[in-house]
């Protein structure tokens, strides 16, 4: 059984009370990693539940009822502090957009959460700088968020996400601001790299050629899963899962392997 995985078990979520009661999440229990690194979309309608289950799955919102145990640890017998650790320390996150500070050059964007974790200054810039070249970024440590394109911009946030080296990544419509092209490529450099990482993905997705990148998709349906299944089965002809074998695509696996071999 892998160490570095993420079980949630039962979870219900209500946001208010009374009349003004709203069920996001129904006795939703899924397991992350169990047999190494994924790709994980998540999927389903609008209001179906995605974002609350990425939140509750990372801790950030807690269940009204069940569990989620990260490496057999369960996240509500852990104190404020040592949960907002763990977050810095084995999550990773990336958003549709803005998470950036958009008054620090991307180097020191990223240099962050290493900082934060009690990195020296020396240590995190170089630890980043590495990242942003790997990610092609060589040329903007630099500039500032409103200094970079849309994709350049996540590909910085893909770095941050991954320089404290986490277990496990949770991205939240992170390519619904980029236009097809763009987006197809950060996807795939997220997946990748996250994977090039030994981490596991876990990404909330309305778009159906992003999650046919991915190794598995689950449905939600007013706040329940519906199916969770390998994403072969959901994929269009013209992408592969990205740890299948089904489908050849020689550019991300490519990438991949630059990814852990850089990574060694
Ligand atoms: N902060 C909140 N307060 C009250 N209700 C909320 C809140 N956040 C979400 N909800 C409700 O919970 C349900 C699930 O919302 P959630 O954002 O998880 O769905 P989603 O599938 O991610 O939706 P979308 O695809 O539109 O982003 C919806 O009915 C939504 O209106």
């Amino acid at each position: 059984m892998h160490s570095d995985r993420l079980d949630a078990q039962r979870l219900t979520h209500t946001y208010g009370t009374g009349d003004a009661a709203a069920p996001a999440l129904a006795d939703v229990s899924i397991t992350i990693g169990a047999h190494g690194p994924e790709a994980v979309a998540i999927m389903g309608p609008s209001g179906s539940g995605k974002s609350t289950l990425l939140h509750v799955l990372a801790g950030i919102v807690a269940p009204d009822d069940g569990r989620v145990a990260w490496r057999g640890r369960d996240l509500a017998t852990m104190r404020d502090g040592e949960r907002t650790r763990l977050r810095r320390s084995d999550f990773g996150f990336v958003f549709q957009s803005g998470q950036l500070l958009p008054e620090l050059p991307a180097i020191e964007n990223v240099a962050l959460p290493l900082m934060l974790g009690g990195g020296s200054r020396t240590g995190a810039e170089a630890a980043a700088g590495a990242l942003l070249h790997r990610l092609g970024l060589g040329d903007m440590l630099t500039r500032r968020p409103g200094e970079l394109s849309g994709g350049q911009a996540q590909r910085v946030a893909i770095a941050r996400a991954l320089v404290g080296s986490p277990g496990i990544v949770f991205a939240d419509e992170p390519t619904g601001a980029l236009d097809r092209s763009t987006g197809d490529a950060v996807m795939s450099l997220l997946i990748g790299a996250t994977l090039g990482h030994g981490a596991s993905l876990v990404v909330v997705t309305h778009d159906p050629e992003v999650a046919a990148m991915c190794s598995r998709v689950v449905r939600l349906q007013d706040g329940r899963i519906v199916s969770d299944e390998p994403a072969a089965s959901a994929a269009p002809p013209s992408y592969g899962a990205v740890r299948g074998e089904r489908v050849a695509n020689p550019a991300r696996d490519a990438l991949q392997q630059t990814w852990i071999e850089a990574s060694r």
